[in-house]
């Protein structure tokens, strides 16, 4: 991402609308309306929704994912408003100014713990983007920032030669954290980053991203359908209901006298789940 300057938005959308167009060209299906939001310098903004609600959608194309679709599925395509990510206008977006940006957001998509490369030892997968960027970077160079990344997502050094499978799923999930932060993205963009998880270490990767979001600065684009991971992680929370961006702010604002009834749902959710953390 080439810098933005100081205090401006890292993220900007205005009325951006996604829809995705089928492989041969001939359907489209919207998957975002008219969506405007901010994120400024450090922040971390977290976004909820049901299913099918366009989480996913938002986050691939802020990532500068869109377009990269699996084979079989459709692409998608922003078809209206405006999207800039740092002084990069998405929309207008070039295969070698894409690749750029690629290389300075990190993207933990819903199954980068799964799709760590399985021939590859642990330290190989995290250093691997260092190596797409510069194929003749210092190799000693490379292994200090890996396990010093290790390091910070607390895990022992002694896993730097496993292998994926030899992980547990949170292990893994915190080396695909690792390889989404080596090349230090100034935006971190993560999608359910604690699904497929076992239950009892979710709140341990939750903590290792805050705490790593902090030390850094970086600002976050936060995906998850759990509204404990958001409220742990987020400063704000974002809701989309069928595409279409139905409230944003501070998490007790947002839910604060909701109107509408999947904010009200939403709502009911969080205000039971204080109550019992406060009782506990
Ligand atoms: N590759 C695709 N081709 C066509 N339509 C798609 C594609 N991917 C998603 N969609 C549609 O776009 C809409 C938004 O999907 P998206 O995956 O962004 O939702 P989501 O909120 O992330 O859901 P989930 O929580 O289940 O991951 C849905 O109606 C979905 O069916």
């Amino acid at each position: 991402m080439t810098a933005n300057r100081v205090g401006e938005p890292v993220v900007s959308a205005r009325d951006l609308s996604i829809h995705y167009v089928s492989r041969d060209a001939l359907s489209y299906h919207k998957a975002i309306s008219g969506v405007s939001f901010d994120l400024a310098p450090g922040e971390v903004l977290g976004v909820v929704g049901e299913s099918g609600s366009g989480k996913s959608t938002l986050a691939l194309t802020i990532a500068a994912q869109a377009g990269r679709g699996t084979a079989g599925s459709g692409t998608a395509e922003i078809c209206g408003g405006s999207l800039r990510v740092g002084n990069t206008d998405i929309r207008r977006l070039t295969r070698r100014r894409r690749d750029r940006l690629t290389l300075s957001t990190g993207y933990l998509s819903q199954g980068a713990a799964v799709s760590l490369n399985p021939q590859l030892t642990v330290s190989e997968n995290v250093a691997e983007p260092i190596f797409l960027r510069d194929r003749r970077f210092n190799q000693r160079e490379a292994m200090t920032a890996v396990a010093t990344l290790i390091d910070s997502v607390q895990l022992p050094l002694s896993v730097l030669d496993s292998l994926p499978h030899e992980l547990s799923s949170g292990q893994r999930q915190r080396v695909a954290l690792a390889r989404a932060l080596i090349l230090e993205p100034t935006l971190l963009v993560a999608d359910e980053p604690t699904r497929g998880i076992d239950a009892t270490v979710r709140s341990g990767v939750i903590d290792v991203l805050r705490e790593l979001q902090r030390e850094r600065g970086f600002s976050a684009l936060i995906v998850s359908s759990d509204l404990d991971v958001i409220s742990t992680v987020a400063d704000r929370v974002a809701v989309l209901d069928r595409g279409l961006l139905i409230g944003i702010g501070p998490i007790d604002t947002v839910f604060t006298d909701p109107q509408h009834p999947y904010l009200r749902s939403l709502a009911a959710v969080h205000d039971q789940r204080r109550r019992q953390s406060g009782a506990a």
